[in-house]
């Protein structure tokens, strides 16, 4: 497993060994050893699949604290363009956007620390798969919308296609007064 550093605290790019034969290809999608040794240590909880058409976007979401969750997220088929936008105020990168293309072609994945704002685009249809590290807890859901001004985010898809729960989600502006952020 190789891990790309990407400049935000605990935000990491990961590659796994592809083992190929005659017969196809194997990698180990997840290993918990392999994790600690990189420093990484979560105790994912749940873990969840989605499918999206090509144009989708879903999120930016995120669940408050103790809630708070860490997502290890990567496609089982397709492409997406990954978003993590730093929402922990003390952070050095707050406010701040990370794109990362997820391609089933690579099998390369995106360790979202707790405390970021989340949410991808569907550049072909995508099966999404994610472990998290800690329990779906509706009340707690909070996120931004997915065309905020100030984080001005280019999703690489045309006229997107949004929940009806994602398109009256907070501007960043309303997120920071909402929860009473200083930025
Ligand atoms: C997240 C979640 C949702 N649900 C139910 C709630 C709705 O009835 C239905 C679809 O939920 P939602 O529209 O929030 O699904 P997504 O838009 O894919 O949301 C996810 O997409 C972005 C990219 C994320 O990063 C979040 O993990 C997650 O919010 O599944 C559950 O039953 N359990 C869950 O853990």
């Amino acid at each position: 497993m190789i891990i790309k550093e990407t400049g935000f605290e605990g935000l990491v790019e990961m590659y796994p060994k592809i083992i190929e034969d005659e017969r196809g290809f194997f990698f180990e999608a997840y290993n918990e050893e392999a994790f600690r040794k990189a420093g990484i240590q979560y105790d994912f909880v749940q873990d969840n699949q989605s499918f999206s058409i090509k144009g989708v976007v879903r999120g930016l979401h995120m669940q408050l604290a103790p809630f708070s969750q860490a997502k290890f997220v990567k496609v089982m088929t397709g492409k997406v363009c990954d978003v993590a936008v730093d929402m922990r105020p003390a952070s050095k990168t707050f406010g701040k956007v990370y794109k990362c293309i997820l391609d089933s072609k690579i099998n390369n994945a995106l360790l979202v620390p707790e405390g970021f704002a989340h949410g991808f685009s569907a550049l072909e249809d995508a099966v999404f798969y994610y472990k998290c590290s800690n329990f779906y807890h509706k009340p707690s859901e909070t996120g931004i919308i997915w065309n905020d001004k100030t984080l001005n985010i280019d999703w690489e898809v045309e006229n997107p296609i949004v929940s009806e729960k994602d398109a009256i989600l907070p501007t960043f502006e309303e997120f920071l007064e909402k929860y009473e952020i200083a930025y």
